[in-house]
């Protein structure tokens, strides 16, 4: 038995969320099967089992706790023991330290988009760590993930123990079936998947790939907002959590994968794990369109610094220091005055991992490629390539209101040192030439007072005899 009336593929079906942030909802597949008044009745309603998911601590302070309670044909715990997994997957890493197949360079790193295989690969075969710093064991730290996938999963189900999974599509849309429900997830949508929640991914699109941020030991919050005041940014409204919906089917021989400290286990079952006929509580995935975002941003002179933009973020315990902000940089207007638009040249204390869904990114008038990614770790210098630049100071001071279209590039961002893995660092897909971009940086220094006007008349000048041609419009 499924709980869905039409007769349509699942994958076209249109799938119902609910909305609201850190909300605590309630879901019923079928009317009368969440429990009235009490979570753990003697018998629950329609002889389902009762069973709690925590995502923090059963005694965290009451504005940070996490659960649900979820109401399923049968519960988890029926499945064979856990064993691991055989062709072991040895390209997650949950554990970044000296001993780790990870290493950490301060060297400005950028890298191609990766080819999907020919052979079948699910989003399980098709995840990699690229980098990432702290362990799941100490609850502490953050992985980042890259996937390419052709095949969707079957009879088998995802389970990440080891921290919250923060999926960014790039090419091809991910129908993901979770245990409290579907969400279809589009490139330019994310995805959240708790710790512990156990997740199959479709691929309706066939080829596709991706970007993961994970988060040992915190979740992710919406920032602050500060005088920003109380609207703006990424709403409360838009963050979408699936309605309940079921399978009663038999399975025989199901899989459930789990990722535990990096490694992968596996247990079979005779069911799927999408029995939950109902579910109530604030402990759920769920995802959030990046269209929806209202950007905020300078309106006279002067480059915001980047957290103007932060989606969400994965705190440490101390105030503004993030474990892992999801930043992006969305079509927006570029308005200031005599001022350089673009990213300003940098060196962080945090550590900025960035991808690009689609377009361009306006600090980089190429190399930097939808599906591709850098690396700019703690105090690496970086900002604008050359022609970026050169292209800036070219236009002048005229430049007027301009509106940046097609992009939208991300930052995944940390406080903490991140480690790259081996075969990242030695991966055909690194540009080995990434530092060209910036070496034909030159000096306008005069030693006089340089105006905006003599700078860019000089760089005209420059460029008629022989400099690098401008791309960028910015
Ligand atoms: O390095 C980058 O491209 C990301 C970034 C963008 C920006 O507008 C300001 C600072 C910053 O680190
Ligand atoms: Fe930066």
């Amino acid at each position: 038995m499924e709980n869905s009336k039409s007769n349509k593929r699942p994958e076209e079906e249109e799938v119902e969320y609910q909305s609201g942030f850190g909300n605590h909802l309630a879901s019923e597949a079928i009317p009368g099967a969440l429990p009235k008044g009490q979570n753990s009745p003697l018998i629950c309603p329609f002889g389902l089992y009762a069973e709690q998911i925590s995502g923090t601590s059963f005694t965290s302070p009451r504005n940070l706790n996490l659960r649900s309670w979820l109401y399923r044909i049968k519960p988890s715990v029926t499945h064979e023991p856990f064993k691991r997994r055989e062709a072991s997957h040895e390209k997650l890493v949950s554990e970044f330290n000296n001993q780790s197949k990870a290493s950490s360079t301060p060297t400005q790193l950028r890298w191609n988009p990766p080819h999907i295989p020919d052979e079948p690969t699910d989003f399980i075969d098709g995840l990699y760590t690229v980098c990432g710093a702290g362990s799941s064991f100490l609850r502490h730290g953050f992985a980042i993930h890259m996937y390419t996938a052709n095949k969707s999963m079957t009879n088998c189900a995802f389970c990440n123990a080891d921290g919250d999974f923060l999926i960014v599509p790039q090419q091809g849309r991910l129908w993901i079936t979770t245990e409290c429900g579907r969400l279809q997830v589009s490139p330019g949508e994310i995805a959240v998947l708790p710790q512990g929640f156990r997740f199959a991914v479709n691929l309706p699109d066939g080829p596709t790939r991706g970007y993961v941020a994970e988060v040992f030991g915190t979740h992710f919050q919406l920032p602050d907002l500060g005088p920003i005041g109380a609207n703006g940014l990424a709403a409360p409204r838009d963050f979408l959590v699936p309605t309940a919906w079921f399978e009663e089917s038999s399975y025989p021989g199901f899989t459930i994968v789990q990722k535990f400290g990096g490694e992968l286990f596996t247990a079979r079952q005779d069911f799927s794990p999408f029995n939950v006929v109902a579910w109530h509580g604030n402990y759920a995935p769920y995802k959030y369109d990046l269209s929806k975002f209202c950007p905020y941003n300078t309106v006279l002179i002067d480059h915001s610094d980047p957290s103007i933009n932060t989606v969400l973020t994965a705190p440490t315990e101390k105030p503004g220091v993030a474990l892992l902000d999801f930043v992006i940089f969305p079509p927006r207007w570029l308005v200031a005055e005599h001022t350089f638009r673009p990213p300003y040249y940098h060196r962080n204390c945090m550590s900025e991992f960035m991808g690009l869904i689609h377009g361009g990114y306006e600090a980089k008038a190429d190399g930097f490629l939808p599906g591709g990614a850098s690396l700019h770790n703690c105090m690496t210098p970086h900002g604008p390539d050359t022609k970026t630049y050169e292209a800036t100071i070219a236009r002048g001071d005229e430049a007027g209101p301009h509106k940046i279209t097609d992009t939208m590039a991300f930052m995944f961002e940390s406080c903490l040192i991140p480690r790259v893995c081996s075969w990242a660092l030695e991966s055909p897909l690194m540009d080995r030439d990434y530092y060209h971009c910036w070496i034909g940086l030159r000096s306008h220094f005069t030693g006089e007072g340089t105006d905006m006007k003599s700078l860019s008349i000089q760089n005209a000048h420059d460029t008629e005899s022989g400099g690098e041609s401008m791309v960028v419009n910015i």
